[in-house]
């Protein structure tokens, strides 16, 4: 263990999206070196079972919540709760997101808007919860969001979520200006590919759509990022020991994208047929995890 597992002892941290993917791996790491955490997500199961299997290991640290986070009554609600039950947040990480590879040509309004609506509405409506508790109670806080390396870059095919992970890209470094007299910090990381199940299911769900974004071969580092390394900068920034760190967006890639094609433009060349095998490939994930729902 890089850090002292008591290092995060005091602090109460929200992670949305934290039942599955990288969300439940930050919250494993955040537990294990001491924290408290909460996370939320749409199936009330899936995020049972993940604070079940943290709280096996680190004692009871992790505490969920059913929250659709693109409805700001909702957010409002369990962050009220969250306050009263457990006691103020002292962190949050934006990490919920929504994405499925598509030809924007195709895109229907409401594709568009379930993907850009959880990425930026639900990381504002979120923030806006605790930083206003925070300000009225004069408390400090640290946001991290979890972007990814499109903030920079752009990329085709997945361009809702590439726009609407630049506009948490310009909350971050707004509201770092902000509201850094109250104590309040807002950082971000990008990470290259961390394989997870249900990303991989939205982002790679054929063999033809396996290009760039979702590949190791042309890291430079010749691999995926492993949870750990994510787990550790991630704590950092929730940490007192970055208390001067603000406004930043710190991409963690293995020099991804700034050697290769980190996005999907390998994609060009699938045809119409390789697009409809790809769009029942991911639609059958995600109808399976919407049937699980529970708000
Ligand atoms: C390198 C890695 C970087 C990672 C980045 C990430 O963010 S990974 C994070 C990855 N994790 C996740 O994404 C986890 C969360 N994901 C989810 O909740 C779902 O996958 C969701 C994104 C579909 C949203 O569900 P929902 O209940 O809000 O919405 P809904 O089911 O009602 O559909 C809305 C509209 O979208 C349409 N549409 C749907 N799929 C496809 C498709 N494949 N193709 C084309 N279109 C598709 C659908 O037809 C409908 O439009 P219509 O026909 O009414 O005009
Ligand atoms: N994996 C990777 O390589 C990379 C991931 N990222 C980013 O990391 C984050 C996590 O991705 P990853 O773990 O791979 O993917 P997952 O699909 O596993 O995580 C997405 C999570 O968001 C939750 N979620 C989606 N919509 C909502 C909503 N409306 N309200 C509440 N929760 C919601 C989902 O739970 P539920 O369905 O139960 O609501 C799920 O737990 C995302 O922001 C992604 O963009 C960035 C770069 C690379």
């Amino acid at each position: 263990m890089l850090y002292d597992k008591n290092c995060l002892a005091g602090k109460r941290i929200l992670i949305t999206g934290g039942g599955t993917g990288i969300g439940k791996g930050l919250a494993h790491h955040m537990a294990s070196h001491g924290a408290e955490v909460v996370i939320w997500g749409r199936r009330t199961q899936v995020l049972e079972e993940a604070a079940k299997e943290i709280n096996a290991e680190c004692g009871e640290k992790v505490f969920f919540q059913a929250v659709d986070i693109r409805n700001a009554e909702s957010v409002e609600a369990a962050m009220a709760d969250i306050w009263e039950k457990h006691g103020a947040l002292t962190g949050v990480v934006n990490n919920a997101a929504a994405n499925f590879i598509a030809p924007t040509k195709d895109l229907s309004p409401r594709g568009y808007e379930a993907i850009s609506s959880t990425v930026m509405d639900g990381a504002f409506f979120t923030t806006q919860a605790a930083g206003r508790r925070w300000i009225e109670q004069g408390l400090k806080g640290s946001v991290v969001s979890t972007l990814v390396t499109w903030i920079w870059t752009g990329s085709p095919y997945v361009v809702p979520s590439s726009m609407a992970k630049a506009a948490v890209h310009a909350m971050t470094m707004s509201l770092a200006v902000e509201w850094a007299r109250y104590g309040i910090r807002l950082n971000a990381v990008a990470p290259g590919p961390f394989p997870t199940d249900y990303a991989w299911e939205m982002l790679n769900p054929t063999e033809d759509s396996s290009v760039g974004a979702t590949q190791a071969d042309q890291v430079p580092m010749g691999r995926f990022g492993e949870m750990s390394e994510l787990g550790n900068l991630v704590l950092l920034l929730l940490s007192d020991g970055a208390d001067y760190i603000t406004g930043e967006t710190i991409c963690i890639d293995g020099g991804h994208h700034l050697a290769a094609p980190s996005t999907f433009a390998g994609l060009n060349s699938m045809t119409d047929a390789q697009w409809a095998q790809a769009k029942t490939a991911a639609k059958a994930a995600s109808d399976k995890a919407k049937a699980q729902r529970s708000v």
